[in-house]
């Protein structure tokens, strides 16, 4: 299991490089990448999260827990529509936001074992991989928000942060 960093951690601000060499130790990687997901009963999870700076993200939506998906340097080669979805962090507990992204995207990726795969998704999937994709160019959900809104669930974050440290 992974540690997870948490906002305001500069290092979420990091930006992610591309993976050149896909070898067992990516894999190994890969594989811890899930279990911290799974474990933090997470849907997506993108490296930036676990202090490693490698375009690496990783998402389960299905409710059985069972249909993982690894991309890798992956690039949004088209995007349609657009959506408001009610997002969480797991660099942010506690917090849920709307956040307005494309409907659907088609991305371009390779998978563990480096070959190119290309991935449409749209509703809550996409809204994952845009999710964890702007994790990996060091952005995180709230920079999508008004000022006004961001400071207010920020203040409420540390509230709850003080609550749970005097508990
Ligand atoms: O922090 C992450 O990137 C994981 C997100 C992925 C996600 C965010 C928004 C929309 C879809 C997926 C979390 O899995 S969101 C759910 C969540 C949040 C906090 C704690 C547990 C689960
Ligand atoms: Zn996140």
């Amino acid at each position: 299991i992974l540690t997870i960093l948490e906002f305001p951690d500069p290092r979420l601000r990091t930006k992610a490089e591309p993976v050149r060499v896909f070898d067992a130790e990516l894999k190994q990687f890969v594989a811890d990448m899930f279990e911290t997901m799974y474990a933090a009963n997470g849907v997506g999870l993108a490296a930036t999260q676990v202090n490693v700076h490698q375009r690496v993200l990783v998402a389960d939506m299905s409710d059985e827990r069972n249909q993982p998906l690894a991309l890798i340097n992956a690039e949004i080669i088209e995007k349609d529509g657009a959506q408001v979805y009610q997002e969480g962090c797991l660099s942010f507990p506690g917090i849920y936001a709307d956040v307005t992204r494309a409907l659907k995207v088609k991305v371009k990726a390779n998978d563990v074992d480096g070959n190119e795969i290309v991935v449409e998704a749209e509703g809550p999937l996409a809204v994952c991989i845009q999710h964890e994709m702007d994790h990996l160019a060091g952005k995180v959900f709230v920079d999508h928000l008004s000022p006004l809104k961001r400071s207010l669930l920020l203040k409420r974050m540390e509230k709850q942060r003080k609550q749970a440290a005097s508990a």
